[in-house]
């Protein structure tokens, strides 16, 4: 997979170069080419942003800039993706879809977000996929790609030492993470589930399927399968 990153601020993708994209670049499984927006500027002050038509506080960043780097970088075959507020959830799900990208080409904008005419002349040319990673407000889209970024290289065949490690865990089966212990047995007094250490295979996944139901069903409700009924378990009705 190839994946671009335009941004005022590409040292802040700088972490995309360690652990695990930089063992997947490092391996030739991930390609990543990190881009400065006013790279594509022409004037001297390499403007980027500009009041908003209808009013109102802050700027807004200019078609100009973002339509060049798109004009470059949006060839046939990538797929656009733009964090924003008002994004489309990003969930495991997506996470899986995305990682069946040949390539990824992140748009990060900054200040009030980017003129919508950028976006509806990208969708005229390539998938665009706006994009939400959870319901509060980040100064800009650096820190949703290294997230999406992550949570998108780690599901790519032959990025993941242990590719068996990706199917039990939080959200792939629906549920949250069971708890997990290692040694000592006993820390500060506290012991480790003893059926973690009988060696009863099926009582250990039995276990940890019902440790996942119950912890979903106290801090996710709304992830918690219908056809599921817990009789001692508090679930809070969802806000
Ligand atoms: N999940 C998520 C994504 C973002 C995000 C993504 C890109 C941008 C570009 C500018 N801003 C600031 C902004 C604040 C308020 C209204 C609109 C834009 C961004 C925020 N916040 N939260």
């Amino acid at each position: 997979m190839r994946i671009d990153v335009v941004s005022i601020f590409p040292d802040y993708l700088a972490p995309l170069g360690l652990s695990l994209p930089g063992k997947a670049q490092a391996t030739g499984l991930l390609e990543l080419h990190v881009h400065d927006l006013r790279g594509w500027t022409r004037d001297r002050h390499r403007t980027v942003d500009d009041t908003p038509y209808g009013g109102g506080a802050g700027m807004v960043m200019k078609p100009e800039p973002w339509g060049e780097a798109l004009d470059e970088l949006l060839e046939p075959g990538v797929t656009l993706v733009v964090p924003t507020p008002s994004g489309e959830p990003f969930t495991q799900a997506l996470a899986r879809e995305l990682a069946t990208r040949d390539r990824l080409l992140f748009a990060c904008g900054r200040y009030e977000g980017i003129d919508q005419r950028v976006l509806d002349e990208a969708h005229g040319r390539a998938e665009v996929r706006e994009i939400s990673i959870g319901d509060y407000v980040l100064n800009g889209g650096e820190v949703a790609a290294l997230a999406i970024t992550e949570a998108v290289v780690r599901l790519l065949p032959g990025f993941m030492g242990n590719p068996e490690s990706l199917v039990e865990e939080s959200h792939e089966d629906g549920l949250l993470e069971y708890p997990v212990y290692t040694k000592p047995a006993s820390w500060r007094g506290r012991e480790v589930p003893p059926v973690l250490l009988s060696g009863d295979h099926a009582a250990i996944a039995a276990w940890r399927h019902e440790q996942a139901v119950r912890r979903t069903a106290a801090r996710r409700p709304d992830l918690v399968p219908a056809s599921v009924v817990l009789d001692d378990v508090e679930v809070r009705p969802a806000r």
